[in-house]
């Protein structure tokens, strides 16, 4: 198959690398430094069983769109920040209208799916998910990634029967060491793993001992008693966000995702990464798309909004003026 993968950073180069190995073509697009890095001396993949290190073709987007047509490619994986979803839509929205290519989002957050299928319909929009993965660019056109490294997708915005074209790409993203699963219910599986993210990314951030908040990975994170029960409460209110949108998650579903991520590899969250690097948060996405939808329902996200507001004095650092100013 042709895979085009859009925002190829940590998780877009790990998968797009796996791809490769198991002779797929695939083309990376990406900017800056790494983009460039790539282009000249290729791409490098560390993994405990996967040790990526050859050319690659990779690209910056408007060039791409000039040079190819979006119908050469079978799959569009997108794995930009979803901060960067909407820009990319109206960037690429020509282009894209020109094929019928479909796009399978593996991003964080709940609004990228209903932005996609808003732009291209629901018959091109798969949701999809990047499951127990740790995955970042360590240096330009290096990637390092922890885990088994799954994707869960689906048809947006449900998939009431089977689809051979889905069941197909999961066999192929198996037969490339991608453990795939088809879900009836993408958007219960996108706010499942939300739980996890309002939980422990904005929590992880800070860079330092003297910040503000943690700078912790997520096992340090969820370990510590007080700590631990604020990611939980984070849950919990996640959870009621969910409502909003008709996801029903019980219980049990927020005890499966605090055991998950409290036994699975101490990674440093994505979002402490971009904090680290001095890039956008995806706060927005993550813990805007909780908030909002709890205020909706009447009620306050109050863990989840205390920690935004404390993230967003850390990332905007209060000036302080001398008392005789
Ligand atoms: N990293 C992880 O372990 C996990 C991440 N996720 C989710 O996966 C998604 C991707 O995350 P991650 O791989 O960490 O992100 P990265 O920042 O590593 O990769 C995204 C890449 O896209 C590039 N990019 C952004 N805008 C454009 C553009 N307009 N044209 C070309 N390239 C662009 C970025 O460049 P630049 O750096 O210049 O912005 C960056 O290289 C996020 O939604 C994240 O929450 C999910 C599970 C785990
Ligand atoms: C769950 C976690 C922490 C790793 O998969 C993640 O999704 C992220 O770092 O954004």
């Amino acid at each position: 198959m042709k895979f085009l993968i859009v925002g190829a950073g940590g998780i877009g180069c790990y998968y797009g690398a796996r791809l490769l190995e198991a002779g797929h073509q695939v083309t990376f697009v990406a900017r800056g430094a790494h983009l460039e890095r790539m282009q000249r001396h290729g791409l490098k993949v560390v993994h405990e069983d996967l040790h990526f290190n050859r050319a690659v073709d990779a690209q910056a987007m408007t060039p791409l769109m000039q040079q190819h047509a979006c119908a050469e490619y079978d799959l569009i994986m997108l794995a930009l920040k979803s901060g960067a979803t909407s820009d990319w839509l109206t960037l690429a929205a020509d282009w894209l209208n020109r094929a019928e290519t479909p796009v399978l989002s593996l991003q964080n957050g709940v609004d990228n799916e209903p932005m996609i299928a808003a732009a291209l319909g629901n018959a091109r929009t798969l949701g999809g998910l990047a499951v127990r993965i740790g995955g970042h660019i360590i240096a330009p056109g290096h990637i390092e990634a922890k885990g088994p490294a799954q994707i869960v997708m689906g048809h947006w915005p449900q998939q009431a029967e089977s689809n051979t074209a889905l069941e197909a790409l999961a066999q192929t993203l198996n037969a490339a060491h991608i453990p795939a699963r088809i879900t009836p219910d993408i958007r219960y599986e996108l706010w499942k793993k939300l739980l996890i993210n309002n939980g422990v990314n904005p929590l992880s951030n800070g860079v330092n001992p003297l910040s503000a908040l943690t700078g912790l990975d997520t096992r340090s994170l969820t370990a510590d008693p007080v700590l631990g029960r604020t990611v939980y409460a984070m849950m919990q209110e996640t959870a009621i966000a969910a409502r909003a949108d008709d996801v029903s998650l019980s219980e049990a579903d927020i005890d499966d995702m605090f055991a998950l991520i409290s036994q699975f590899d101490a990674i440093k969250t994505s979002m402490l990464v971009d904090r680290e690097k001095g890039r956008p948060l995806e706060l927005d996405e993550i813990s805007g798309a909780v908030i909002d939808r709890c205020q909706r329902q009447g009620c306050h996200a109050t863990q989840t909004e205390l920690i935004r507001c404390l993230l967003q004095l850390e990332v905007r650092p209060v000036q302080w003026r001398p008392l005789t100013a």
